[in-house]
C-alpha cells in the first residue's frame, strides 16, 4: 500500500502569470512603449501576427481574475510588474498611475487572502532601455536596481515575496543569441555581457532590498536536465557544454563565484574577462531560489550547431503542444541537483505546466485530461524531492490563464483556465478543479 503524498501544512500553492502575457492595455495610464510591445508589432516576429494589445485583458479584469483564484483555492499568485508602466522611459520620471495598478492589484490579493508574489522583471521593459544598449550596457544593472528600489518602497507592506529576475537565461539566449525575443537581432558577442549585467542587477537589487525592503527576495531560473544520447566521448562532451550553457551559466556565479569553464569553450574569443569585484557582488546572498521546470533534453554532439555544438535527440515519449517531452522525474532531478550542488536555501517551483491542444468549452467545462495527468505526475515528483530532504516551500502552476506565449502567440494554451479570444471569457478547465482538490487535500488526491 503506497502512502499518499502529504505536503506540509505551510506549503504555498499558487499559479503564475506575467505582465505582457496577460495584462493587455500596454499603453494605458501613461505607460511607456515596452520592448515587447514594439517587438510584437514588428511584422513576422510573432505567430499569426499576434500581440499583447489585449491579451487576457487582465489590466481591466484583475478583480474578476482574483475571484477566479479564490474559487480555485489558490493561496498565492505569482505575477510580474511591467517596468514601462512605472518608468515609461526606463529611468527618471515615475508614472504614478502605472504604479497605482500594482498597488490596487496587491491590495485586492491581500484582501482575498492570496499572497502576492511579485517578479520585478519577466522579460518586458521600456523599449528606451534597449535603445540605450539594453542588458549589454554595463549601466543596465544600476537601472534595474533603481527600478527595484522604487518598487520595494512603494509596495512596502503590500508585497513581501519578491523575485528579481525571471529566467535570465531566456533573456540572453532568445534575445541576444537567437534574436527570437527583443532586442531581436542576434548579437553573439553581447550575450556574455548581458548575462553578467543581469546577474549584477539581481545582486544590486537584493542589496537595495536589504536596505529598504521587507519579506524575502529570490531569483527565478529555468532548469532542464540534460542527458547524453550515447556514451560516445563526443556526446558526453556535448552534454557537458549543454548542461553548463543552460543550467550552470547563472547558478555557478551566484552560488560558487565563477562561470563554468565550458563558457569560454562555447563563446571562444567572445568570452570576456570580467572584473573580480563583480563576482563578489554577484554572490550577494538571497532568500530563496525559484525553479521553472518543463522538460528535459537528450543531446548529442553537433559541431555545426553553434554556439553550444549540441542537438536534441527527440525521444519516443509523450510530448506537449510545445514539442517538449513529458518527463516528470526531471522535476525531482532539478530540485535534488540544486540542493546537492549549490544550496540548502528554500526552493519554490515557480513554474510548471504544459500546453496541450485543449478543446473549446462545452457547457462550462473544458476537458484537459493530459494536463491533469501532467500536474499529477509532476506534483508526485515534487513530493518525492521533499521526501528526500529538499526544502521545497511551494509550487506555482504555469499558468493561471491561457495567455500570450511569446513568439508562439495565443496558439499554445498553458492555462488552468481557458481564455476565449477576443471575448476574454474565462472557463476553468478540469485541471483547475483537480488542482483545487490537490490544494484542499495537501496532495492526498495525487
Ligand atoms: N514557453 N513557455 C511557457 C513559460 C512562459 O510562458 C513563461 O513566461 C516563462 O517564464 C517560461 O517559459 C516558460
Amino acid at each position: 500500500m503506497t502512502t499518499k503524498p502529504s505536503f506540509p501544512a505551510d506549503f504555498l500553492w499558487g499559479a503564475a502569470t506575467s505582465a505582457y502575457q496577460i495584462e493587455g492595455s500596454p499603453l494605458a495610464d501613461g505607460a511607456g512603449v515596452s520592448n515587447w510591445h514594439r517587438f510584437a508589432h514588428r511584422p513576422g516576429t510573432i505567430a499569426h501576427g499576434d500581440h499583447g494589445d489585449t491579451a487576457c485583458d487582465h489590466y481591466r479584469r484583475y478583480e474578476e481574475d482574483i475571484q477566479l483564484m479564490r474559487e480555485l483555492g489558490l493561496q498565492a499568485y505569482r505575477f510580474s510588474i511591467a517596468w514601462h508602466r512605472i518608468f515609461p522611459e526606463g529611468r527618471g520620471r515615475l508614472n504614478p498611475k502605472g504604479l497605482d495598478f500594482y498597488l490596487r492589484l496587491a491590495d485586492a490579493l491581500n484582501n482575498a487572502g492570496i499572497v502576492p508574489c511579485a517578479t520585478l522583471h519577466h522579460w518586458d521593459w521600456p523599449a528606451a532601455l534597449d535603445d540605450q544598449g539594453g542588458w549589454a550596457h554595463r549601466d543596465s544593472a544600476q537601472w534595474f536596481a533603481d527600478y527595484a528600489h522604487t518598487l520595494f518602497r512603494a509596495l512596502d507592506g503590500r508585497v513581501k515575496h519578491w523575485a528579481t529576475l525571471n529566467e535570465p537565461w531566456v533573456i540572453v539566449h532568445a534575445g541576444y543569441i537567437e534574436g527570437a525575443h527583443p532586442p531581436g537581432v542576434p548579437a553573439f558577442a553581447k550575450a556574455p555581457h548581458a548575462a553578467h549585467n543581469l546577474l549584477r542587477g539581481h545582486a544590486l537589487a537584493v542589496q537595495a532590498f536589504r536596505a529598504d525592503g521587507a519579506g524575502q527576495i529570490g531569483l527565478v531560473v529555468n532548469l532542464e536536465p540534460k542527458f547524453a544520447a550515447s556514451a560516445k566521448p563526443e556526446d558526453q562532451a556535448a552534454l557537458a557544454r549543454s548542461h553548463a550553457y543552460m543550467n550552470r551559466w547563472f547558478l555557478d556565479p551566484v552560488f560558487l563565484g565563477g562561470y563554468p569553464e565550458e563558457m569560454a569553450d562555447i563563446f571562444g574569443a567572445d568570452w570576456p574577462r570580467f572584473p573580480e569585484e563583480d563576482f563578489k557582488l554577484i554572490r550577494e546572498p538571497f532568500d530563496f531560489l525559484g525553479i521553472n521546470y518543463y522538460s528535459r533534453t537528450v543531446v548529442r554532439d553537433e559541431p555545426a550547431n553553434l554556439p553550444v555544438r549540441d542537438a536534441r535527440v527527440r525521444q519516443r515519449a509523450e510530448h506537449t503542444a510545445m514539442d517538449w517531452e513529458v518527463f516528470p522525474e526531471g522535476l525531482k532531478t532539478c530540485l535534488t541537483w540544486v540542493k546537492q550542488r549549490y544550496t540548502t536555501l528554500p526552493l519554490y517551483v515557480t513554474e510548471n505546466g504544459a500546453a496541450f491542444a485543449d478543446p473549446p468549452a462545452v457547457a462550462g467545462r473544458v476537458a484537459d485530461p493530459r494536463r491533469v495527468a501532467y500536474l499529477r505526475d509532476h506534483l508526485r515528483a515534487a513530493h518525492a524531492a521533499l521526501a528526500e530532504g529538499v526544502d521545497l516551500k511551494g509550487y506555482f502552476a504555469w499558468s493561471l490563464l491561457d495567455n500570450f506565449e511569446w513568439a508562439h502567440g495565443y496558439g499554445k494554451r498553458f492555462g488552468l483556465v481557458r481564455v476565449d479570444y477576443p471575448t476574454g471569457t474565462r472557463t476553468p478547465k478540469d485541471s483547475a478543479r483537480f488542482y483545487r482538490r490537490v490544494i484542499e487535500s495537501r496532495g492526498a488526491v495525487l
